[in-house]
């Protein structure tokens, strides 16, 4: 895997200067396949405290694979995944999950729920608190996400595209995680409401210290709050770094995407934010 620096010059795992980081979470020689079709192999990639990590790459490259099988949803054939200093075994570690939160595709809400009562579901699956208290909790992540204390009581239904996406959000957090995954958070929202979700993601990262690792293709995204980028490709991360990191990388794809008209408008509109 090419390795370069990221925005501020160093390299994210410290090396170069100073005291190396740990990754919260290191993945290494992974091989996930689906019948005789190798999806990923030989997988190496380090997650560190308090980035945002984006992990993009052609449709169908592997990258939602990817973070599936470190949140442990898929089986994996070869590798070792190491999350918060735990080995993780097959079939995941309950104690470890309470430690990351996910927003998948579309949110994923439960319809026949209202927000706080989606916010409550891990809460009443992985903690004993009495209901009142994990309503007040609820409406706590509620506020949290920009959404009104109000919402809580709608259904998904009575939502828009990027309150759900807020209250997925919310979900994510009930447990306090100290990391979330985002998969394509910005999708199917208009240029204003993911820029704000952006806004709303670098503010809980610098107010509770969160790490993020978001499967995106949005080149906005990327250069508005992202820290590293890693380019799923070929089976592998082809390249990891930031975005000057990925203009410089000779590869086809990288290219294209990172250095296309497409990248270059993101690019200009960065200035203009
Ligand atoms: N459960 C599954 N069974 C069989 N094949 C699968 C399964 N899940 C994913 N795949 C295959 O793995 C490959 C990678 O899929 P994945 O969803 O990770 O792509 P992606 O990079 O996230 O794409 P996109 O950007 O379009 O979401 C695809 O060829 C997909 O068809």
């Amino acid at each position: 895997m090419e390795q370069t620096s990221n925005k501020s010059g160093k390299r994210p795992d410290g090396h170069g200067g100073g005291k190396a980081k740990q990754p919260i979470i290191s993945v290494r020689g992974l091989t996930v396949g689906f019948g005789d079709k190798p999806i990923l192999q030989n997988l190496d990639l380090d997650i560190y405290r308090g980035e945002v990590l984006a992990v993009v790459g052609a449709s169908g490259a592997g990258k939602s694979v990817l973070t599936r099988a470190i949140l442990g949803l898929l089986p994996r054939r070869e590798g070792q995944i190491v999350a918060f200093g735990h080995d993780l075994t097959e079939g995941g570690n309950p104690e470890l999950e309470r430690r990351w939160g996910v927003l998948f595709q579309q949110g994923a809400l439960f319809s026949g729920l209202t927000v706080a009562d989606n916010i409550m579901v891990p809460m009443r699956e992985y903690l004993d608190l009495p209901e009142p208290l994990m309503e007040i909790l609820a409406t706590m992540k509620v506020e949290l996400v920009g959404l009104r204390a109000a919402d809580g009581i709608k259904y998904p239904s009575e939502l828009s595209g990027g309150m759900i996406k807020r209250a997925a959000l919310a979900r994510a957090l009930a447990l306090d995680p100290e990391i979330v995954f985002l998969d394509e958070p910005t999708s199917g929202l208009d240029p204003i409401s993911a820029a704000a979700f952006d806004r709303l993601i670098a503010d809980l990262r610098e107010t509770l210290g969160l790490t993020v690792v978001m499967v995106t293709h949005d080149l906005d995204t990327l250069h508005a709050i992202v820290d590293r980028i890693a380019v799923v490709g070929e089976k592998r991360i082809l390249v990891e770094g930031d975005i000057a990191a990925m203009e410089r990388f000779d590869h086809p794809w990288v290219r294209d995407y990172f250095s296309g008209e497409r990248a270059r408008a993101a690019g200009l509109s960065e200035v203009s934010r």
